[in-house]
């Protein structure tokens, strides 16, 4: 963290997405952070729960599924100026679940294969890793943004495993699991 952002407000969140036969589901955000926009399933991670805990509460929350299987793939260092906000999303890959997927008040869930991601309707900078998302590789990301469409600067990089959890030490307050 730089000087200027010593008093921005650090928040935890999780980002989940199922993925099956070439298709993966992703959530139409009907309200809040993030509205009218694609995005997976999650949230803030509470004070009293790990980073797994979190990602398999907000998909019970958020689309009526308990995650069986997941896969820890990828951590997203977002910087929002304007909101002096930094988040910290911890990206999942869902491969088993129990329960049967469902709307909620927060999500419209609906399945998209790989070839017919809409990233006309999600955050501008989901195009840049996505792909990586949807090959499994463990990768880490900053953006620099203050908005959906409002991208002021970017890196991304595929990282080993070990490296990925090495960071997530680092940079999170929080246990993985
Ligand atoms: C800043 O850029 C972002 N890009 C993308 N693609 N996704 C983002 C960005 N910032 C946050 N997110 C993700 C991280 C989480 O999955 C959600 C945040 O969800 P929300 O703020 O609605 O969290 P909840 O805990 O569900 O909120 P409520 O307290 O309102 O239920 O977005």
């Amino acid at each position: 963290m730089n000087n200027s952002q010593e008093n921005f407000d650090f928040k935890n969140c999780t980002t989940c997405y199922l993925i099956q036969e070439n298709k993966v589901l992703l959530g139409f955000k009907k309200r809040g952070f993030g509205i009218a926009k694609w995005n997976g399933f999650g949230g803030k991670v509470d004070s009293n729960e790990t980073i797994l805990q979190g990602a398999i509460r907000e998909m019970q929350e958020e689309c009526n599924i308990t995650p069986t299987k997941l896969k820890f793939v990828g951590l997203i260092k977002y910087t929002l100026p304007k909101l002096k906000m930094i988040i910290l999303s911890h990206q999942f890959i869902i491969s088993e679940y129990e329960g049967s997927i469902q709307e909620s008040e927060e999500m419209r869930p609906q399945w998209f294969e790989f070839q017919n991601i809409p990233f006309q309707d999600m955050w501008c900078e989901n195009h840049i890793w996505f792909g990586d998302l949807l090959k499994q590789n463990y990768f880490y990301g900053e953006y620099t943004m203050d908005g959906p469409e409002d991208l002021y600067s970017s890196m991304n990089k595929i990282v080993e495993r070990e490296q990925l959890y090495q960071l997530q030490k680092q940079l999170s307050n929080r246990l993985l699991e």
